[in-house]
């Protein structure tokens, strides 16, 4: 058989692919390998039901995804290029391609045409957000740091779309709470995106579900914090703070959520 087409576990116990994702059962330790061949991750559970993850993970088949998946725009690459050389230490915080390219598409489909972001860093989901948005349409986005939003900035001015996009510099909870304090900015934003300070999200999400419209959308980053959130063994701040939220979410019925696992895991919510 040809290696890249099983998958070997330690014990020696040989499967082919086409019946295997879903779960394998067997006794002893294992740990799967060949990624390559399937982009998944499995991971052994207690009980030794092996399970396939969702995050795409493999380098050959992430290329296809967002190759195939969507019609190319440079424009993503380039900032996540321009970030690398210029953020080394920070650029993991540029957010997944394939988050990007859904955004882009999620803004005319929900007839986006007033935005908020709190988290812009060098612009990535800023990026995709204006790119979606109509001629008159307008993204408010929020972030403490000069630093970073210099790059999105001249960014957002090379790719034509800085007119659509209204920087404010400040911390995400005064800059949320400013904007509530105009009553005739509450309750008229269409999508809300939160990607900023973890242990800020409650507040985030408090205030941003005073700015959203009925029937709004508001997405939020992380939510499965690179899986840790399942993991009771983590009792990282920010882990402990993103299942926090993740149940106040799950609990609140002033919305309607579906929390999915593309990128990092993005938490979607309606609000009633
Ligand atoms: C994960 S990054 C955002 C990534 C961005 N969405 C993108 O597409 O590249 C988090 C950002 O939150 C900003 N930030 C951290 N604390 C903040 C706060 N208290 N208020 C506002 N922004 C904050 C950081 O400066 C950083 O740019």
């Amino acid at each position: 058989m040809n290696r890249a087409t099983f998958i070997r576990l330690t014990t020696g116990f040989t499967v082919g692919v086409g019946a295997t994702i879903a779960s394998l059962r067997h006794g002893g330790e294992s740990h799967w390998i060949n990624r390559d061949v399937l982009g998944l991750e499995k991971k052994k559970k207690n009980d030794g039901v092996v399970e396939a993850e969702t995050k795409i993970i493999d380098t050959r088949l992430r290329e296809y995804f967002n190759r195939q998946g969507n019609r190319e725009i440079k424009a993503f690459d380039e900032i996540k290029k321009l970030t690398n050389s210029t953020f080394p230490k920070d650029a993991i915080m540029v957010t997944d391609l394939a988050e990007l390219y859904f955004f882009r598409w999620l803004m005319p489909t929900l007839n986006v045409k007033k935005a908020l972001e709190v988290g812009v860093f060098t612009g990535s989901s800023s990026l995709a957000i204006a790119k979606g948005l109509p001629k008159d349409g307008r993204l408010v986005a929020i972030d403490i740091s000069d630093e970073f939003t210099k790059v999105a900035r001249e960014f957002w001015k090379k790719e034509g779309i800085n007119e659509k996009i209204d920087l404010r510099l400040g911390k995400g909870i005064d800059v949320l709470k400013e904007l509530i304090n105009n009553k005739s900015e509450v309750e008229t934003y269409d999508f809300v995106f939160i990607d900023a300070y973890k242990p800020e999200y409650k507040d985030y999400y408090e205030l941003s579900l005073k700015l959203l419209k009925k029937n709004g959308i508001m997405c939020i980053d992380n939510t499965l914090w690179e899986r840790k959130v399942a993991d009771p063994s983590n009792q990282e701040t920010n882990t402990v703070f993103i299942r926090q939220f993740n149940e106040m979410v799950r609990n609140d019925p002033r919305v309607d959520i579906a929390l999915t696992s593309i990128g990092d895991g993005v938490t979607f919510v309606r609000k009633l």
